[in-house]
């Protein structure tokens, strides 16, 4: 089988990568090969992703694959963006971030609640990085609904599904996820990338 090393270790974008490469491959992570926590330092998504992949590439000397993502919220002048993993201070506690803004977005009209989730898809193979941009456009709910999925999910609304993120089953949310659509750029690039 074939094997990829994915930077992260975040459980659910390992559980949607694995679902989008399929079974031909084996989706590898740092929960699989350990490695240091690596500081997010970066001002863009972008520069974070490449951070990742980077990082665990000069490590290991093979391609690695890495995604830093996160939730704009145009009301918040686009907060949490890159530190919607931190963003109620604690590291990736999924409630408190998800309490944080919905408190922020209290009395803010329906029309003003729109927000968009990024994925940027680094890929370091030995010689270079790469990246790939993927968004997905929906609302900012006034609850948390659903249990699906991870993260802002409970409270990203797609007004065309009429759902929230974690209301849509596992194939609905990877068909039109920030993190299929960088990943679908992706594989238009692959076989220039890996030459193969
Ligand atoms: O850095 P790694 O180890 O990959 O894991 P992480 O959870 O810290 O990941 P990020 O630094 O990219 O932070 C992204 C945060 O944005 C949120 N997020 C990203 N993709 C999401 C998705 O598909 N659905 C809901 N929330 C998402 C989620 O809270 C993540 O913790
Ligand atoms: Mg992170």
């Amino acid at each position: 089988m074939k094997e990829i090393m994915i930077a992260t270790k975040n459980k659910g974008k390992i559980k949607e990568f694995q679902a989008m490469f399929g079974d031909d491959w084996k989706v590898l992570s740092l929960l699989d090969k350990p490695f240091d926590d690596i500081d997010e330092t970066g001002s863009s998504f972008e520069e974070n992703a490449k951070l990742k992949a980077e990082t665990v590439r000069d490590a290991w000397n093979c391609p690695v694959i890495a995604d830093d993502s996160g939730l704009v919220i145009d009301a918040l002048n686009g907060r949490p963006g890159i530190y919607s993993a931190r963003y109620a201070g604690v590291d990736k506690d999924d409630d408190a971030n998800m309490d944080k803004v919905l408190a922020e977005m209290e009395g803010i009209e329906e029309e003003n609640r729109t927000a968009r989730f990024v994925c940027v898809i680094a890929v370091a193979t030995l010689e270079e990085t790469h990246v790939f941009h993927g968004t997905c456009e929906g609302m900012i709910a006034t609850s948390k609904q659903g249990n699906n999925g991870f993260g802002y999910d409970p409270i990203f609304y797609i007004p065309e599904k009429r759902k929230t993120m974690a209301q849509l089953s596992a194939e609905e949310k990877n068909a039109i996820s920030h993190r299929h659509h960088a990943l679908e750029k992706l594989r238009r690039k692959w076989t220039d990338i890996f030459r193969q």
